[in-house]
């Protein structure tokens, strides 16, 4: 099947990254190096960024002889004279960036999927409250679709510009979408979810708060992190998020404790979980509590969950690579759908 789909486009879509420095796009690069239907043909870095002219493999050693392009810096002329002969481009950049220069790349016909928040909350008073800034581009907010992989297949397929989800609510979400949209939850309870990521999800410019050496384990931004609303608007249910960093690189884990409506019984919650991932490959429905060993650097989610039937209480936890699953390989499925190819095309061989 996906070989036909392949046969019948048979065209390689030309690519830039922007913000290739960084974490998640250099992660990024990697996929796509290895992606049959992308070529890279610029990677980008900020108007004034110390890595301007040096090669991607100088900055991130791993790819010495895999990708060995140099870093562009990014500005008005570099788009005049480039957008127009793209056809996609990731960003992987702070969120304001995205959030001003994603609808010029749209207009230039160039599908766009952003990694940062800049297009992930549907409204835009949201964004000087949760990210510090008036969002300039409610045409662009208002068309874009949020691209959990596994449940918005046809918004990714039809749309350009894909909103590529964050990391925490990505594991909470698998969690959470699966009872939230069998109308299994107690209307007006709390529901908690408490997440815990590696220093990387902080991004590479250190800052003394994230620092590995200062880090041990806290919790940070309660009550106030800009994914609670992205959980609430995407699981369609108001929830408080606890965030919490640990000192370890890679990895992420969320685990979400709901009460459900009474009488609804064990086999209706196996039943949700099942029909949401049975089919989906990058879905693990694991038989223990899922760790981050099992999944960091890979695009799986490790999800698994527990019903206290005399409480109607159940907990759900998914571990996920921040990087990958976060943000990264998320962003390959996304370009995948796009492509009409199957969600996971070249990302479960890359493990
Ligand atoms: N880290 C994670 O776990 C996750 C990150 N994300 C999101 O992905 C995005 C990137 O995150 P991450 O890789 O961690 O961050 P990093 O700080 O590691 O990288 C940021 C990148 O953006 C570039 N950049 C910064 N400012 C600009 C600008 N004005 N114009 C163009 N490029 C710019 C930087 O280049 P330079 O500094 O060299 O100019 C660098 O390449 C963020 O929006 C983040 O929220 C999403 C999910 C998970
Ligand atoms: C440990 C840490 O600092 N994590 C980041 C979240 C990761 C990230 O980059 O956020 P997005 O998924 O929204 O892009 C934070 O709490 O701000």
């Amino acid at each position: 099947m996906t070989k036909a789909i392949l046969d019948s486009n048979n065209s390689v879509q030309k690519v830039a990254i922007i913000g290739a420095s960084g974490y998640a796009g250099a992660e990024l690069v990697g996929l796509l190096c290895k992606h049959s239907q992308a070529q890279i043909c610029h990677l980008v870095v900020s108007e004034n960024s110390s890595s301007e002219g040096k090669l991607f493999s100088e900055l991130h050693g791993r790819f010495q002889g895999i990708c060995d392009l140099p870093l562009e810096a990014f500005s008005a002329a570099w788009f005049d004279e480039y957008a127009a002969k793209l056809d996609v481009v990731f960003f992987a950049t702070p969120h304001e960036f995205s959030a001003d220069w994603a609808q010029a790349f749209v207009k230039a016909g160039v599908k766009v999927f952003d990694l940062s928040g800049g297009f992930r909350l549907k409204d835009a008073e949201d964004y000087p409250k949760y990210y510090g800034f008036e969002h300039a581009n409610i045409e662009a907010l208002s068309s874009a679709k949020y691209g959990l992989a596994e449940w918005q297949h046809d918004d990714i397929a039809n749309t350009n510009l894909v909103a590529v989800p964050g990391c925490y609510p990505t594991a909470s979400l698998l969690c959470l979408k699966p009872l939230t949209s069998n109308n299994l939850v107690l209307e007006n309870s709390l529901v908690v979810v408490n997440g815990i990521s590696g220093v990387s999800g902080a991004g590479r410019n250190a800052s003394l708060a994230t620092n590995f050496n200062e880090v041990s384990l806290k919790a940070y931004n309660v009550l106030q992190h800009r994914h609670q609303p992205e959980i609430s608007q995407e699981a369609a249910i108001d929830v408080i998020f606890n965030p919490h960093l640990a000192p370890y690189k890679r990895g992420l884990l969320a685990t979400v404790t709901l009460q459900l409506k009474a009488g609804i019984t064990n086999a209706q919650v196996e039943q949700a979980f099942q029909q949401a991932y049975s089919d989906k490959p990058l879905v693990r429905l694991v038989a223990s509590w899922p760790e981050i060993g099992n999944v960091a650097h890979t695009p799986f989610a490790d999800v698994h969950w527990q019903f206290d039937e005399e409480k109607q209480v159940v907990v759900a936890s998914c571990a996920i690579d921040n990087l990958l699953k976060g943000a990264a390989s998320q962003a390959v499925q996304c370009f995948n759908i796009s492509l009409g190819l199957a969600s996971e095309y070249s990302l479960i061989s890359t493990c």
